[in-house]
């Protein structure tokens, strides 16, 4: 090797290890300092830290014994000795979601990993673009058109009850509910963008069929979640190569997992420009006279200059991320309301009778009449609180006061706020503050609907959350809270009603269900290994049990 040669080498080796140091370890190092003082568990693992307990279906248990140990603010261990902070404090979490929201923002691997899966919809944008974005669709989440929506959905809950009639009638009534929930919520969220699934053709099949997005769209979370510790590289995956490249890549590496997740993405990507192009050209031909998501972004576009123009691509992000986003979470909050009924068979029979009398009086029920009644909005409530599907979400920065203030790692002062380095990745957790004992009370960790047909407890109050809904967490808050929080509110109450005075929902002894954590909580049998979703309910016709 010639003397230059080797001295370009050595030069082009220090500056590497210049430039990791300087870019890595010396913000790594400061985002330590900053935290020493926080309280924390052990790290459990030199390279995985926390994390294998963070982002483990099993989470339950570690995520609670840290609350209970450390309090609602504390640090946990990230990849290779990076720490983030945990969060379930009311002050904190407001602070980050609204008062100073401009300087806390989504976590960019998150932003990063949204616009891989869904491209640039509400999810996959910040900033300008996504307030834009949301102004566009705002109309279409308010309770105006809702109250318009709901008479559409009745005759699918129909089909829904009567295909759920016959399936009851062989394998000795079991029925995987998780199933039918997750194809009720898609047609839903689908009739929001005017398309029809059920009936639909072409790649898209309802109740009676399998469903190409539905089997898809349903591993999408328990995939990306088990991948969850190769994250921290996706920064740089992204930048390896054009995107042909990357996509040979992941056909030619033996990585299933990986594999897996981009089949999901296509799949998602193919009934998104079947749902386009079938909405163009019913537009195309006048025959769109309704409201919906799509027809009014077609419309926008015939009204604005061609610079103004929403893009294929933006129009197509709309609808994967309105789809995937309204469609699991909504489709698992059902059947963890339908699995608490079967293990609850007294509350149960309560909101049996609630439903079913208002339905005599009223027939199907309007928006406000559905929204109101007492017992059904209490179930709905305290498993959103209890059992978000959601349990945590992301965002990075800054200054955050506590309310609730915790014991310094030293044991010997309290913390009332922390300083945080730019980058240190926020986790906030939804469940943690949606159980928090001090604002919810002792009985926290309860399923305790009554709580809701009570007065709002002081503790509540004084939190002073200014939470989406119902002083939870579950949709979180600010800006890029869930648009479609009424939406899901509507959708669930629907069709608990027609379900509820329809059949009588018991557990199936032989499969013991198991909430698999995930980037949504999702039901599995226990003790599988399998990451599919599934909630076999033993289902009975209420007329049946009464013959
Ligand atoms: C029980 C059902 C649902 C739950 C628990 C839920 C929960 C959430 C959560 C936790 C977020 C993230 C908020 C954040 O990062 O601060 C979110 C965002 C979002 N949700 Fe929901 N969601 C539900 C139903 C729906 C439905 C039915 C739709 C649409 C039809 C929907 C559309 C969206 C969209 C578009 C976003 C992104 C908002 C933005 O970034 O501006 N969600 N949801």
């Amino acid at each position: 090797m010639g003397l230059i040669t080797y001295i370009t080498l050595r030069a082009i080796v220090v500056a590497a290890v210049g430039y990791f140091v300087l870019n890595e370890l010396v913000p790594l190092y400061k985002r330590r300092r900053a935290l020493r003082n926080i309280p924390g568990p052990p790290s459990a693992s030199w390279w995985k830290g926390n994390w294998g307990q963070i982002f483990d279906k099993d989470g339950w248990r570690f995520k609670k014994h840290i609350v209970d140990t450390y309090g609602s603010l504390l640090k946990v261990n990230a990849l290779f000795g990076d720490q983030q902070l945990y969060i379930s404090d009311p002050l904190a979490i407001t602070t980050i979601f609204q008062t100073d929201r401009p300087l806390y923002d989504v976590n960019q691997y998150h932003l990063l990993r949204s616009r891989l899966c869904f491209g640039i919809g509400l999810v996959g944008t910040i900033g300008e673009i996504h307030t834009k974005q949301r102004k566009l669709l705002a109309p279409f989440f308010s309770t105006n058109f809702l109250r318009y929506l709901l008479p559409n959905f009745y005759p699918f809950a129909y089909e829904l009850c009567d295909h759920l009639e016959e399936l009851s009638k062989s394998n000795d009534g079991v029925v995987n509910m998780h199933k039918m929930m997750s194809v009720a919520a898609l047609e839903y969220v689908g009739a929001g963008l005017g398309y029809k699934f059920d009936g639909g053709g072409g790649v898209l099949v309802g109740l009676k069929g399998t469903s190409m997005y539905n089997d898809s769209a349903k591993i999408l979370n328990p995939l990306t979640f088990k991948l969850s510790t190769f994250r921290a590289f996706l920064p740089y995956m992204v930048k390896l190569g054009p995107a042909w490249f990357r996509k040979a890549l992941i056909d030619y590496l033996p990585w299933r997992d990986a594999k897996a997740v981009k089949k999901v993405i296509y799949t998602m990507d193919d009934v998104a420009k079947d749902i386009l192009a079938t909405r163009r050209q019913a537009y195309e031909d006048g025959q769109i006279n309704g409201r919906d998501i799509l027809s009014a972004i077609l419309r926008y576009n015939d009204t604005v200059d061609e610079d103004e123009k929403i893009s294929d691509y933006e129009m197509l992000s709309h609808i994967t991320t309105t789809l995937f986003a309204g469609h699991e979470t909504t489709a698992g909050s059902l059947s963890r309301i339908l699995h608490q009924m079967a293990i609850l068979p007294d509350q149960q029979e309560r909101l049996r009778k609630e439903v079913s009398e208002a339905r005599v009086k009223h027939g199907d029920l309007d928006f406000d009449t559905l929204m109101q009644l007492p017992y059904l909005d209490a179930i709905c409530k305290e498993t959103l609180r209890c059992y978000p599907p959601v349990d945590q979400v992301y965002r990075t920065q800054s200054v955050i006061p506590i309310l609730y203030p915790v014991r310094s790692a030293d044991g010997k002062t309290t913390v009332n706020y922390v300083a945080v380095e730019p980058k240190t990745e926020l986790i906030i957790s939804i469940i943690s503050y949606n159980r928090n004992k001090l604002v919810w009370g002792e009985d926290a960790e309860e399923w305790n609907p009554e709580r809701w047909l009570e007065p709002t407890r002081k503790s509540v109050v004084d939190a002073k959350l200014p939470a989406q809904y119902a002083n939870m967490m579950t949709f979180t808050l600010g800006g890029k809270s869930c648009i479609g929080y009424k939406f899901a509110e509507m959708e669930m109450k629907l069709i608990l009603t027609m379900l509820m005075e329809r059949f009588e929902f018991s557990v199936s002894p032989k499969e013991p269900i198991f909430w698999a954590m995930g980037g949504s909580i999702t039901p599995i049998i226990k003790g599988s290994n399998k990451i599919e979703p599934t909630l076999p309910l033993k289902v009975t016709p209420v007329k049946k049990r009464q013959t």
